[in-house]
């Protein structure tokens, strides 16, 4: 497990003060993967400098299975690091070094024998499915096997924690989901404890259990993610379940829904039609299944001079969320 907490970074630039962390606090449990996510300067790198420690935060602590990291110095801080294996958008591979000689880089700095390392390099080129590529240098291998021999090498010193820095962002679609199943296959296998920061919303939705978005340096929405998905109108809910936009026909009030888990599969808008005996327009809808919950996400209109609040309230009722958008929204 990973706590975070109440960490604060800020920088110093002449007489200026740029809070980039504003009090970050987080928990992950083992053999769970968290996303972070946040738009551009929100303090992504920030906060993963402060995680490994290659910049101090002001304040505030992290540690690992109870153990605090932030307070380490010097030798502490080097076995404090081996804790965190990282992965990068570029694997950042040796261009001189073999597959093996990559992998087994971290463990010649700490001075482990030569047969340890053979041993350990070969359980780990197997782990990442790179069995037979020993030889190969970084040129003769595709995008997404340098991606496993980055994932190889991070786990040479067995860390508890893999933090992942936009880990497929530079990766096509199918390698994309090879490396998003090793990293959840790999998360289970190993009961790691994983943050991945990332800009991909598809990446958030295949493989994190959990998610935090941060803005200015504080997480402003948090959660497991089927809880964080069904808080209709929040921002996380919205890029997770995204709805195309569609012109309102007329002038009937225009309903957002967001059906989940069992009212997902009741003909909840059906009845509702018969109930108030109307036609119902769907101007967008989508239907998703997130973290095992199925979510359906639909912009309905009403016909024009119907009011909205019966038919909100009897939604309400069947345990659907709903909202009024548009005009309607005041
Ligand atoms: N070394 C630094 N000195 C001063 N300010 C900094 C420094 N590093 C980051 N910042 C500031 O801290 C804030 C957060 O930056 P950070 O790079 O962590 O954001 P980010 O979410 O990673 O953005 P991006 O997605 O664009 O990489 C920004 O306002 C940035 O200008």
């Amino acid at each position: 497990m990973i706590t975070v907490s109440d960490l604060r970074k800020v920088y110093r630039q002449g007489n200026r003060e740029i809070v980039a962390l504003d009090g970050v606090s987080l928990e992950v449990p083992r053999g769970s993967i968290h996303g972070i996510v946040g738009h551009s300067g929100a303090g992504k790198s920030t906060l993963v400098r402060c995680l490994t420690l290659l910049d101090s935060p002001t304040s505030g602590s992290v540690s690992i299975n109870g153990a605090e990291l932030s307070s380490a110095r010097d030798a502490d801080l080097r076995s404090a690091r081996r804790r965190i294996g990282m992965i990068f958008q570029h694997a950042n591979l040796m261009d001189s070094r073999t597959t093996a000689q990559n992998v087994a880089h971290p463990l010649e700095i700490v001075n482990t024998s030569k047969d340890a390392i053979s041993t350990k390099v070969t359980e780990l080129l197997k782990l990442v499915g790179l069995e037979g590529f020993e030889n190969a240098y970084p040129s003769q291998l595709s995008g997404g096997q340098r991606q496993r021999v980055g994932i190889a090498r991070a786990l040479a010193s067995d860390p508890d924690v893999l933090l992942c820095d936009e880990p497929t962002s530079a990766l096509d679609p199918k390698t994309t989901e090879e490396i998003l199943v090793l990293i959840k296959d790999l998360t289970v296998r190993l009961q790691l404890t994983v943050l991945i920061i990332t800009h991909e919303m598809h990446v958030v939705k295949r493989v994190c259990d959990s998610v935090s978005l941060l803005s200015a340096g504080r997480i402003v929405e948090h959660g497991p993610l089927r809880d964080v998905a069904a808080k209709l109108g929040s921002e996380l809910s919205r890029t997770l379940l995204p709805l195309p936009s569609a012109e309102p026909l007329g002038t009937g009030a225009v309903l957002e829904i967001l059906f989940s888990g069992d009212t997902a599969s009741e003909p909840v808008l059906t009845s509702a039609a018969r109930r108030f005996n109307m036609d119902l327009n769907v101007l967008a809808g989508s239907v998703e299944t997130l973290a095992g919950t199925q979510f359906g996400h639909l912009r309905i209109q009403l016909p024009t001079g119907v009011n909205s609040s019966p038919v909100v309230e009897y939604l309400h009722s069947q345990g659907v969320s709903v909202r009024a958008t548009g005009k309607d929204a005041e």
